[in-house]
């Protein structure tokens, strides 16, 4: 099966996360963590801010790793490393993206997330 690394950026400000909706593709208008593929030679740190760039014109500063998720899609398995976030600079321009939301953890089941994204939205939910 084909195989695809992403990383994603989980963003916060105060006691809130950033949720992105897909502008386009088959899992148009589920909400995701912004991020993307990461390219050969670059580290997850250095994918995570070119992503970040490229879709939100915004620069971000990269806390901690949080947790890889491994999940089968019917056409791919994806593996996805979730970073810690916040911003540094920049205004969260949505240049792909079809809206976006700071939600906090009460509010973090409102929107419809990518299958592989419920596990560790879940866990953030819990988080004390
Ligand atoms: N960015 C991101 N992708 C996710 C998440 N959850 C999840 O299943 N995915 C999947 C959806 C996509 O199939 C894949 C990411 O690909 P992408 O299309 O966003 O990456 P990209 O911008 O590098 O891709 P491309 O359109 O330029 O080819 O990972 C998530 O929280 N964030």
């Amino acid at each position: 099966m084909k195989r695809i690394e992403v990383v994603a950026a989980i963003i916060h400000k105060g006691d809130k996360i950033l949720a992105t909706q897909r502008g386009y593709g088959e899992w148009k208008d589920f909400w995701e963590f912004p991020g993307g593929k990461m390219e050969a030679g670059e580290t997850p740190e250095e994918a995570l801010r070119r992503e970040i760039w490229e879709e939100l014109e915004t620069r971000i500063v990269v806390e901690r790793f949080v947790k890889t998720i491994d999940w089968d899609y019917p056409a791919f398995h994806l593996t996805m490393h979730c970073y810690l976030c916040r911003v540094e600079s920049g205004c969260l321009k949505l240049k792909e993206h079809e809206a976006a939301r700071w939600l906090t953890k009460d509010d973090l089941d409102s929107v419809e997330w990518l299958p592989a994204d419920r596990d560790v939205v879940k866990e953030i939910s819990a988080y004390p």
